[in-house]
């Protein structure tokens, strides 16, 4: 037996499971596979066979649900095996490449985050260049072909020089002479310089080229062995032969016990594809059964068969293919079974080719791949990372713009906007005192002492917001109300003005009677309850300011008679503090939060679901690396937001802060933290972008209302204000609100209780991410 130390990859009874419950598949089902050191593996099978899960599992970005792999020797994931790390190049099916950045920023972000010398990284570059027929290192990846992007892309796989490539379709959507390149350079890496390879590819007649090729089918593999003496011992003279062959026998053997035992996954499991691939395109043709019906088997080389309902079609051996290499998507794919049980498979099948030295058959992924991999955040990394997250984000004008347009937008759209006493607000004015034919009508203001048509006198103390409609009768006048044409009727008295002066001179023994007639009756609308209010309001102020004005113009004392109520100065504030004054420090936490929230959640969804982020950890990044990378970025753009609404908001619309502004720039800064880590937590949580969205918009607005941003906390029921207190933006809010409108400092409980809890809340929001990830590490 060689020693173990001699291969270059070692899988033993390898099984992998998605989901859970009803829903379980079994993507690996027992695979044993061997690749030598410094030799080419061709790993062929159909489409969703399991081939980049195996791939993942092999560079320590999944875990097995049992069985053994030892890569270069070592464990994935373990720390002496560089796995993840520099010791592997991985070039992912995706392209998994930053658009933003240009081919050599490309490579030299990699370069960093292995740690490799600028000349070594340029040298490569120059090579790989003519190599590969890239494009000027100049161009930025976004501006690439789909080719050329996926020749970049195999650029880093390799660039670095790894002991073992591990490429997934590496020469798709590449033309013949450069796919006949690539191979060559593969050759040459196995052969000069010992370099172990991986390669999964559709195209069964380019993988002859490999020294072992691994039949994949059914979460097994069905053969492993050299091109030539796959085509030897199966008397063949096509790789493809030979597969269709191996598949049909493998269909004969398997194909009840899998119906009786399990699902598909996917009803295309059932279906055959049969693809041409040509120089020039690729022309695919998908067959059903109907769409067979009408063909004979001959007709296109496909036997039907039928096996207890479960129809399969399969290619005809006999199907010659008139192209150079066939595309084998269309050979039936993984089976998925729905029990837990069946995930092993038969113990006598799947008997390893190697023993490991101190492990056994059984499952022992879990002991060992649970070892947790941590070191310390590395400078080269962390430095790699943020300025490519900063390239990245500053070439994308919509990035740009969203950043430093939308807070300083949104400060001036809610300034503009909320908090503004309403105006133009149109009030009937029912005035039964007015009879022309009696010369009883408004004349110009009088300002003297005479009981003469003072309802007249009155209205001109109503402030001019307030548009005076006059109507002919009360009933016309609430009808116009009704309609929505005015927003309240006044309505004096036919004698309004005499029973006025009765009621003066009566004072406290005025008739009930007379009271009635001396009153000014008033409806307003109360279905919009600030207009209600400030209608209210401008009536009594405007009756407060003709009342003592009229006093005064008789000789009496202003207050006597009035109300004995008295508002002095405020405690904080003005007399008329505008309610935007109320308004801003909540609009300015919930800016920046808001901004932490859509920005983090965004930027870090993208880079997870382009495959971006699994090319990094591939090479060694370590998640917690990402975050911090993400959270220093996103720091530098806070810099900017908070400095961008606090100059809209104290220069512009003249929002006084009464404290220390550094204090208030203090407190917005921990929000905004508290948003991005917030983003954090839900980029960590959810892979795509939708979902993203619903979790940082759809939590924006409840969270921004229970904090009390529009409306008093102390409006709230008793309990829902703890709830409140305890929200992320709530405190703060309050804080910063004592902050610019009492001027309180940090001593005051308010204040600090607001520092306090920010910084409460991003530990919470950080630790959770932590511990989200490590759950996520170790279910995958
Ligand atoms: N995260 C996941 N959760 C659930 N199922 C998954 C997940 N990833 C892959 N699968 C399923 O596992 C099966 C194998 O997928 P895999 O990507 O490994 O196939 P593949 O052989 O690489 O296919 P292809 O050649 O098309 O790339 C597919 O049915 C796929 O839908």
């Amino acid at each position: 037996m060689e020693n173990i130390n001699m291969k270059g990859v070692i899988v033993n009874n390898a099984t992998k499971t998605y989901g859970a419950g009803k829903s379980k598949c079994a993507i690996l089902r027992g695979l044993d596979m061997t690749v030598k050191k410094g030799t080419i593996y061709g790993l062929l099978g159909a489409s969703g066979c399991g081939k980049t899960t195996l791939l993942s599992c092999l560079v320590g970005r999944r875990r097995l649900n049992s069985g053994d792999i030892l890569v270069l020797g070592h464990e994935p994931g373990s720390p002496e095996s560089g796995i993840p790390g520099p010791r592997v190049g991985y070039m992912p099916q995706e392209l998994a490449l930053f658009d933003y950045l240009s081919i050599k920023e490309t490579l030299q972000f990699f370069g960093r985050i292995y740690n490799l010398k600028t000349d070594f990284v340029n040298s490569k570059l120059d090579f790989l260049s003519k190599l590969l027929d890239l494009p000027p290192s100049h161009r930025y990846i976004g501006t690439l072909s789909g080719g050329q992007q996926r020749r970049v892309s195999f650029a880093v796989a390799l660039f670095h020089e790894p002991e073992l490539l591990i490429l997934d379709e590496p020469t798709v959507g590449v033309d013949p002479l450069l796919r006949q390149s690539i191979w060559n350079h593969l050759v040459r890496q196995s052969v000069d310089h010992g370099r172990t390879v991986i390669v999964t590819t559709h195209y069964i007649e380019e993988a002859r080229q490999a020294n072992t090729i691994g039949l994949m089918r059914s979460g097994r593999l069905l053969a492993e062995d050299s091109p030539e003496n796959l085509l030897r011992d199966y008397n063949l003279t096509s790789l493809e032969n030979v597969f269709l062959e191996l598949c049909m026998k493998n269909d004969d053997n398997k194909l009840t016990s899998i119906v009786t035992n399990g699902t598909s996954c996917n009803h295309a499991d059932y279906k055959t594809e049969q693809t041409h691939q040509s120089q020039g395109g690729v022309d695919n043709m998908v067959f059903d059964e109907s769409a067979l019906s009408n063909v004979t088997e001959t007709d296109i080389g496909i036997q039907l068969q039928n096996h207890n309902n479960y129809d399969v079609i399969s290619p005809s051996p006999s199907a010659n293919p008139t192209d150079s290499f066939v595309n084998i998507s269309q050979f039936s794919p993984v089976i998925c079974v729905t029990t837990d049980k069946s995930d092993r498979s038969d113990g006598s099948e799947t008997s390893s080719a190697l023993q490991f030295t101190g492990s056994s058959n059984s499952t022992t992924s879990g002991k060992l791949q649970n070892r947790p991999f941590r070191s310390l955040p590395s400078p080269h990394r962390l430095v790699a990372l943020i300025r490519k997250n900063y390239l990245q984000t500053f070439r994308n004008i919509g990035i740009v713009l969203f950043i430093y347009l939308l807070p300083p937008f949104l400060s001036t759209v809610f300034n503009a906007t909320l908090g503004h006493d309403p105006t133009g607000l149109k009030l009937a004015i029912v005035n039964d005192e007015l009879d022309p034919s009696q010369g009883r009508i408004c004349s110009s203001n009088t300002t003297d002492c005479t009981y003469s048509m003072l309802s007249c006198r009155y209205l001109h103390y109503i402030k001019d917001k307030i548009i005076q409609v006059p109507y002919d009768n009360v009933s016309e006048a609430l009808e116009a109300g009704r309609n929505g044409q005015v927003w309240g009727v006044i309505h004096f008295g036919h004698n309004f003005t005499e029973e006025f002066e009765i009621r003066q001179d009566a004072g406290d023994s005025a008739t009930l009677e007379n009271i009635i007639r001396s009153r000014i009756s008033v409806n307003i609308d109360s279905t919009n309850k600030i207009i209600h209010s400030s209608i209210k309001k401008w009536i009594l102020e405007g009756f407060e300011d003709f009342y003592k004005d009229f006093m005064r113009s008789c000789g009496h004392e202003p207050e006597a008679g009035f109300i004995p109520l008295e508002f002095f100065d405020p405690v904080y504030g003005q007399n008329d503090t505008p309610f935007t004054e109320f308004m801003a420090p909540g609009i300015i936490i919930s800016i920046v939060y808001f901004m932490g929230v859509s920005l983090t959640s965004g930027v870090f969804i993208t880079e997870k679901q382009q495959g971006l982020l699994d090319r990094n950890l591939v090479a060694g990044v370590q998640m917690t690396e990402v975050l911090m990378s993400h959270l220093v970025n996103q720091f530098t753009a806070m810099i900017g937001q908070t400095a961008l609404v606090f100059l809209v908001m104290l220069l512009i619309f003249n929002i006084p802060c009464h404290g220390n502004l550094g204090l208030a720039v203090f407190i917005t800064f921990l929000q905004s933290f508290v948003g991005m880590s917030f983003g954090l937590l839900i980029a960590t949580v959810c892979d795509d972008e939708i979902g993203a969205l619903l979790l940082s918009q759809g939590s924006f607005l409840p969270l921004a209302v229970i904090s009390g941003f529009c409306w008093p906390i102390e409006g709230m029921s008793f309990y829902l204000r703890y709830i409140a207190y305890c929200s992320p933006m709530a405190y703060a809010i309050k804080s910063l609100r004592c902050v610019f409108t009492q001027g309180w400092g940090i001593e005051q409980t308010d204040v600090y209780a607001g520092i306090l809890i920010s910084i409460a809340w991003i530990i919470s929001l950080l630790s959770l991410c932590v511990i989200v990830l490590h759950a996520r590490k170790n279910s995958s």
